[in-house]
């Protein structure tokens, strides 16, 4: 019912159009079952006015049913297409949705959702989304068949009809058995499977699975983890084949005796040559209550698919299967940089029993360019992810301007980020300094400001960062970060009031970096900006610089280079060790 529904809301006018050929057909292979009774019947008084006329019908009747068909099939493809742009919104809407990441976090909630997601694109989903009218038509012939049988014995047509069915409920839930338990519950083993075949066949991982000579133990143990995950899938599946093999036995038996009753009638004389033939097809007929071959499985599957799709949407607070509400646009809209204040906020991971930050308070007015510095794991990262609002904390509050950007989209708009791990889109120069509409002068000021001028003098804005593409071209990392610095740089002529490097630059050396943040810097002046970075020269030259515990607990030091070389503390003895091996 939920496949009607989607494709109700995907394509009404084609979906109506649908179902009227399906019923037109029904109706047709119903009557056709009549008109070659009736005419088998009429051949014993030789060729007569109404065997003729009988003739003519089941011609028409042959000749309609292929032309129906066939006309039903384009309006089916029209529906799909449909359908799968309805479905593939509503995918894309899980992308994104919410507007945090703590769920991704949780490793079932995040493979489940990449297992619906992969599902949706799988070949059984996609043929599957037409299947519907493979099942509905049939089905409504195999009525027509029970409206000719009644009045001969209405309970025999029932019986069998529900028997077919029975066999079609029972099949269809044991397929549905391992399908559900794929998208349902990923499990461990079959993470580490995927994981382990992603290994052997992605693009990232090729140059040292060869180097290292890792082919065969790979696939070894991809392999034995691939039959630990699904050993107990086949063994629930084969228990589940009992009830599928009784279903067979009473829809035989009943079938059987359906065909044996006619057979008496006949020899009783209660029943014509012309109705025994009409009825042994009708019974035939009734079949289309069963499994319905591939059609049922890929109906079977992408139902199943649909089912999950709705179950992690509505997990996730998005309806079912309509698309989700627009949401409001905020109407303020600014250029001035933007105040942050963090007060008493602690924050765990929910895979951590420990807390990544506990009780920080930190207050960085409008325009102050901060560093923020510390030991791997002090927490830097994480409090940027709570700056952007992709985590809300246990405890205490973020703002930005005054606004939640966890909650407030606005607010969250304000803060533009480059991480580490920043995307590489394979896309064009273009869209990778500016997704959307930027101008000329906007694009080149950046690239020109983040020190990449250069790649735009060599491959200009519409060569694709990706050799995946003709024509296309990758970039070193150092070139790279340039492109994302160019990107912070243009989301700040486009509105962002703060602006974050949370070490995106750790590709560059010493030198280039330190030169880099000095001009960025100097570009942003008047932006809040947040510098994260391991090398205390690089970032020297920031108003203030906070120094974080290890461990996350808050704020050890604060203030200009100059005051905490002075302090002679955790930041001086940092700075004195790094540039001590700098100088050697
Ligand atoms: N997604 C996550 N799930 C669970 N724990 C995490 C996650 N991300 C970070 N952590 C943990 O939280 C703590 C703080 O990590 P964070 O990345 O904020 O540190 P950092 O100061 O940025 O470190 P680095 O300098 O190495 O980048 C670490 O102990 C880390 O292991």
């Amino acid at each position: 019912m939920n496949q009607l529904r989607v494709l109700w809301r995907a394509s009404p006018v084609w979906s109506a159009v649908a179902l009227a050929l399906t019923v037109t057909e029904a109706a047709v292979r119903t009557l056709l079952m009549v008109g070659i009774g009736q005419f088998v019947g009429s051949l014993p008084a030789s060729a007569s006015a109404r065997t003729w006329r009988w003739f003519l019908v089941v011609a028409v009747l042959l000749l309609a049913g292929p032309i129906l068909q066939s006309s039903l099939a384009a309006v089916t493809a029209r529906c799909t297409t449909a359908y799968l742009v309805h479905v593939f919104d509503l995918v894309a809407e899980v992308g994104v949705h919410p507007r945090g990441i703590g769920h991704l976090d949780t490793p079932d909630s995040a493979s489940r959702i990449r297992a619906v997601v992969d599902a949706t694109r799988d070949w059984s989903f996609v043929t599957g989304a037409g299947a519907i009218w493979l099942i509905i038509g049939p089905r409504l012939a195999g009525l027509g068949a029970i409206a000719v049988l009644l009045p001969w014995r209405w309970w025999v047509p029932l019986a069998v009809a529900a028997s077919f069915l029975l066999v079609s409920r029972v099949f269809m839930s044991w397929i549905s058995l391992a399908f559900d338990k794929l998208l349902e519950t990923t499990g461990d083993a079959r993470r580490r499977a995927s994981y382990l075949r992603s290994l052997l066949t992605r693009t990232e991982s090729a140059k040292e699975v060869r180097l290292f000579g890792l082919t065969d133990w790979l696939s070894d143990v991809y392999r034995s983890t691939w039959y630990e995950a699904m050993t107990e899938l086949w063994r629930e599946r084969r228990s589940g084949l009992g009830p599928v093999l009784l279903a067979c036995s009473v829809m035989a038996l009943t079938v059987g005796g359906a065909f044996a009753l006619i057979g008496l009638d006949v020899t009783a004389g209660t029943v014509s040559l012309a109705g025994a033939v009409t009825m042994a097809q009708a019974i035939l007929r009734l079949q289309n209550f069963g499994v319905l071959g591939d059609a049922g499985t890929a109906l079977a599957r992408s139902t199943s698919t649909l089912r999950a799709l709705a179950n992690v949407r509505q997990e996730l607070g998005l309806p079912a299967i309509g698309p989700a509400a627009a949401q409001a646009e905020s109407s303020r809209s600014t250029h001035a940089a933007a105040e942050v204040r963090l007060d008493g906020v602690s924050f765990g991971y929910p895979s951590r029993a420990t807390q990544a930050l506990s009780n920080l308070t930190l207050q960085i007015p409008a325009g102050q360019s901060i560093a923020i510095v510390g030991v791997n794991g002090a927490g830097k990262s994480t409090l940027i992810k709570l700056l952007c609002g992709l985590y809300e904390p246990d405890q205490g509050t973020v703002r930005v301007d005054g606004a939640d950007p966890a909650v407030d989209e606005a607010a969250r708009r304000r803060v533009a980020v480059i991480f580490q791990d920043f995307v590489r889109y394979h896309l064009p120069l273009r869209d990778n300094v500016v997704l959307g509409t930027a101008t000329d002068d906007v694009l080149q000021q950046s690239l020109t400001d983040a020190g990449g001028l250069a790649l735009l003098e060599r491959h200009g804005w519409d060569t694709v960062l990706s050799t995946e593409y003709d024509g296309g071209t990758d970039l070193s990392g150092g070139q790279w970060q340039r492109v994302a610095l160019a990107r912070a740089l243009a989301a700040v002529a486009g509105g962002a009031g703060v602006l974050v490097l949370d070490e995106p630059t750790a590709a560059l050396d010493v030198r280039a970096e330190a030169a880099l943040f000095e001009r960025f810097l100097e570009v942003t002046r008047g932006v809040t900006t947040i510098l994260v970075s391991h090398r205390l020269s690089s970032v020297r030259h920031a108003d203030r610089i906070v120094v974080l515990a290890s461990g996350g607990e808050g704020i050890v030091e604060d203030g200009s280079h100059d005051e905490l070389m002075r302090l002679d503390g955790r930041y001086a003895e940092m700075f004195g060790l790094q540039a001590r091996r700098f100088a050697q």
